[in-house]
């Protein structure tokens, strides 16, 4: 049996309520964790440990659970740098955009597509990031959804079919027709490869009742849903969400009272991307602070994807969180950990305690505060990871 010892952890995060008294991270100063096997063996005080096969020594630096990005779109081909050139100039950001990726990825090899996502789950991990959702949605065809799905399994469990992101050319003609192969035939094909489904709520994309009819879909065939709710104005992704008990709505950029009260009153966790309100320059950010103050449970993302938010750095991703949507540090750590876990449905990740597997993440500094503190600031690498 293979054991290592991370001694000397300035400041342990475990997300764990029996750790810390009443702080939200059940935080523990000078601690140690023991790892054997992969799995969380021991957590306790600095110097406290028996002896293990090897010693690492953490020399003051805060360890958290590593992050967990509830939603990425990494697999993809093609490249929009144009466009993000042209918003900065003052372009408006259009749910179209999409075609162009799904261009660039049909005619994509799924060893191509596998080169290039791994190659972005490997710059997440060397931020921090131990877990990833991997949605479809630049396929919009069944050959090419099933082909992105097949490299997303290689790169995580929690898979979503996201046939529903936008109507793809050839449909144009035929909206209803689409709506109607994501239910049947394209369903019935990815279905075996994902644990979710999504759709894309928004004008220009899918209305509520497309988006009812497939998310019921999904559920018949026993997934699991999320939504893509609220990003570019108001409307109603976040009240379907919650009304069919999906496991999270996100973006929720634009909500109304009854909206955060939707969220607050639910099971659906608000997965707030602010890179992407970055990255399309939205005048507004998701109200962080008020969806926390009500109630709801708040998890944070990347939205990685080449259109709206080209970022793999949960890091990034909470420092946006605090300086625009009022979260605390701690709230956006937790968010990031503890509340994206939540938005997957998880209780095995997101966290530190004894049975769970390993997944820590070091950042080089004291404590957590530094991840908003020092913005961009390569602080982060995940020290042990073993979940898919
Ligand atoms: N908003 C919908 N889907 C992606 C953007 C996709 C794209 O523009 O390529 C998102 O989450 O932001
Ligand atoms: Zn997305």
């Amino acid at each position: 049996m293979a054991s290592v010892l991370y001694d000397n952890i300035g400041e342990l995060v475990t997300n764990d309520p029996t750790h810390g008294g009443a702080s939200l991270l059940g935080l523990r100063r000078d601690a140690a964790v023991v790892v054997e096997d992969g799995v969380v063996a021991w957590v306790g005080a600095a110097g406290g440990a028996s002896p293990a096969d090897e010693r690492v020594d953490l020399l003051g630096r805060c360890v958290l659970p590593a992050f967990v990005d509830g939603h990425t779109h990494l697999v993809f081909d093609g490249d929009r740098a144009q466009e993000f050139a042209a918003r900065m100039a003052g372009e408006p950001y259009a749910a179209g955009g999409i075609r162009t990726t799904v261009a660039a990825t049909r005619a994509a090899s799924a060893e191509a597509l596998l080169a290039s996502a791994t190659t972005r789950l490997d710059e997440a991990r060397r931020q921090g990031t131990g877990l990833v959702e991997v949605k479809s949605g630049y396929g919009l065809d069944v050959e090419t959804e099933v082909k992105m799905l097949q490299v997303a399994r290689q790169l995580t469990d929690e898979t979503t079919f996201l046939g529903a992101h936008v109507v793809p050319a050839e449909w144009q003609h035929d909206p209803d027709g689409y709506v109607g192969l994501v239910c049947g035939e394209m369903l019935d094909a990815c279905a075996p490869l994902v644990r979710w489904i999504d759709v894309f709520v928004e004008d220009g994309a899918f209305g509520a009742e497309a988006a009812r009819a497939i998310l019921r879909a999904g559920q018949a065939a026993g997934l699991g849903l999320r939504v893509h709710a609220n990003q570019l104005r108001p409307g109603p992704g976040v009240r379907l969400a919650c009304e069919l008990g999906a496991a999270s709505a996100d973006h929720c950029t634009h909500l109304t009272d009854a909206d955060v009260q939707a969220l607050a009153d639910s099971g659906t966790v608000a997965t707030l991307v602010p890179g992407a309100d970055f990255s399309t320059r939205s005048p507004v950010y998701p109200d962080g602070r008020k969806l926390w103050d009500a109630g709801a449970t708040v998890a944070l993302a990347t939205d990685c994807n080449p259109g709206t938010s080209y970022t793999t750095s949960m890091p990034f991703v909470i420092a946006l969180a605090v300086r625009e949507c009022h979260l605390t540090p701690s709230e956006a750590v937790w968010a990031a950990t503890a509340g994206a876990a939540r938005s997957l449905r998880r209780d095995d990740v997101g966290r530190v305690a004894v049975g769970d597997a390993a997944a820590l993440t070091v950042v080089d500094a004291p404590t957590h505060l530094h991840l908003a503190y020092r913005p961009a600031v390569p602080l982060t690498r995940v020290l042990a990871a073993t979940t898919p």
